[in-house]
């Protein structure tokens, strides 16, 4: 059990504490159990990452595998782009997606069959999508919104299909779909984008004129934006990783469009970025995080890092958090080659809705994580209605929001009590700044957690393998698809006679498992239903 006496507490608490001046922001230690000596021990490593982020600030190759820049950082801070066309790279774009979302909300822009666009359909998958989602999430709001966001984030068809029917025919006619893919090449995207233009056809639209690309130039994307006669084609920069885009075409476009404040986005992100840069980690947020995160995890990820936002607005954080921290962090070699395994686990929710799910689990079982509380400080948004923060308890004189408040200091002190560790994140309120400097915050605390643990952020070679392993999948079903018409449209086969059709022996279980999908999908016949897999027989569709 930890045994700190509560001024013992106090005293960390206000040691440990590091704040965005300009935001209000502040960050609290005091929770995780961190040796005094802590910051001074790694003051050297710090150095090392404070220089490493200097170089890469500066244009340096921060991503050796890929041969690239990282410049996020630049996004919020043209003036520090290391060379004139890089500025211009940010700035022009910022106009033009400014100017371009002005003109759809003056009607300049308009649907070619009347009206306005009202509607946003925004397709992505990642990078871009959670950004988007995230931001839209929290600071929509449907009464001023100027346009509505919907979402195509996956390839699943029954999940297209759900918001296809809610948008109807009639608002997709006033729907601008946003597509988005920085390589271009994206499946998922694509099909989303094929699936909606199938829609936009069905109801006798055309898509080109209801779409814009956010893309490299000249992807495959940007191709077929430019030979469907898309309204607007935006770029995105290799220099921009799609997890670090928020601040880019990416996040600022669908924004933009939806009415919310972009320029509190870019600000919150800059003032963030201004307060770390700051060469002292006691002071420094960004810095602290990420010691905090090597105490809590032993520099190998050995506890999880669970994101509790006490609101409901920044439910998509966890997600959001989750491909930052996990894609950037989750690494087989280190710079040097070296097999490290490394990564940060990240998942969550939000309080107190987490407290009658698994909040049980982090105060009484398995201690594998580190909890980060995510504090806001004002119950309400200027916008709400006060009835939803009046007096609910007249026994305490309790509004919903100190409830809310009490659950969450509650929480953190359950834990701390039973040896859990946990971190706080305090903001004022969620509005665009915030949230551009909560952002920019775990962006700069990944780049400085990964120097010192000696990875490379920028890259994501992991994913690959996956994409490849599918694409193999769906060239193995073509082939299968030809050997049940070949040779199983009389004669129903089993899997493994299907897999010595193909000359293929050691593939039975992917070729079961993709007939079981076949067949479900009406495009086989299984004949034998209550059979196991092995003597299951399947047929060409008739
Ligand atoms: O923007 P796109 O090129 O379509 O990529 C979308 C996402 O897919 C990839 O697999 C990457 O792992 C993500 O980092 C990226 O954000």
């Amino acid at each position: 059990m930890t045994a700190a006496r509560p001024s013992d507490l106090w005293q960390r608490f206000q040691t440990q504490r590091s704040t965005i001046p300009n935001l209000g922001i502040s960050l609290d230690l005091s929770r995780m159990n961190l040796p005094d000596d802590w910051f001074q021990r790694h003051a050297p490593a710090m150095t090392r990452a404070f220089d490493a982020m200097d170089q890469l600030e500066a244009g340096a190759i921060a991503n050796p595998d890929e041969a690239r820049m990282v410049g996020h950082y630049w996004l919020r801070a043209p003036e520090r782009a290391p060379t004139p066309e890089l500025r211009r790279a940010i700035e022009q774009p910022l106009a033009d997606l400014r100017a371009f979302a002005q003109a759809v909300h003056s009607g300049q822009v308009a649907p070619p069959s009347g009206g306005r666009f009202d509607t946003l359909l925004i397709i992505g998958i990642g990078g871009s999508a959670l950004g988007p989602q995230l931001v839209a999430d929290a600071l929509g709001d449907p009464a001023t919104d100027r346009m509505t966001p919907f979402f195509f984030d996956n390839t699943d068809p029954d999940g297209m299909d759900r918001v296809l029917r809610t948008l109807g025919p009639d608002r997709l006619a006033r729907t601008l779909a946003v597509v988005i893919s920085k390589s271009g090449g994206t499946p998922e995207t694509r099909n989303g984008m094929l699936v909606a233009t199938a829609a936009y056809e069905r109801a006798g639209l055309k898509f080109g004129p209801h779409a814009v690309a956010i893309t490299g130039v000249d992807s495959q994307l940007d191709r077929h934006a430019r030979d469907h006669g898309f309204l607007a084609r935006f770029p995105m920069e290799d220099w921009v990783g799609g997890r670090t885009s928020q601040t880019s075409v990416v996040g600022l476009l669908p924004a933009a469009l939806q009415g919310l404040d972009i320029q509190g986005l870019l600000e919150g992100a800059r003032l963030c970025d201004q307060a770390t840069r700051l060469r002292d980690p006691l002071a420094n947020p960004a810095a602290a995080l990420a010691l905090a995160w090597l105490h809590a995890t032993n520099g190998k990820g050995e506890k999880d890092m669970v994101v509790l936002p006490y609101k409901d607005r920044l439910l998509l954080m966890s997600r959001y958090l989750q491909q930052l921290v996990m894609e950037s962090l989750g690494k087989r070699l280190d710079l040097d080659g070296k097999r490290v395994d490394q990564g940060i686990t990240v998942y969550g929710n939000k309080g107190s809705t987490d407290q009658h799910a698994y909040v049980q689990q982090l105060r009484d079982g398995v201690p594998n994580f580190f909890a980060v509380f995510i504090r806001v400080l004002e119950a309400i948004g200027p916008q709400c209605d006060p009835l939803a923060e009046s007096v609910v308890d007249p026994a305490v004189q309790a509004t919903s929001g100190d409830y809310l408040h009490g659950f969450l200091l509650g929480t953190r002190a359950a834990l701390f009590e039973n040896d859990r560790a946990s971190l706080t994140i305090t903001l004022p309120r969620v509005d665009a700044q915030r949230l551009g400097g909560l952002i920019a915050l775990f962006e700069r605390a990944v780049g400085f957690y990964a120097t010192l643990v000696n990875i490379n952020a920028y890259h994501q070679p992991g994913v690959e393998a996956g994409k490849k392993a599918a694409a193999a999948v769906l060239d193995l079903q073509k082939r299968l698809v030809e050997a049940l018409a070949a040779h199983a449209s009389t004669q129903p086969m089993t899997a493994a006679e299907l897999a010595q059709a193909l000359s293929l022996p050691d593939q039975v279980e992917p070729i079961y498992l993709l007939l079981e999908h076949l067949a479900a999908n009406g495009r086989a016949v299984l004949v034998n239903p209550e059979a196991n897999p092995g003597s299951a027989r399947f047929a060409a569709r008739g």
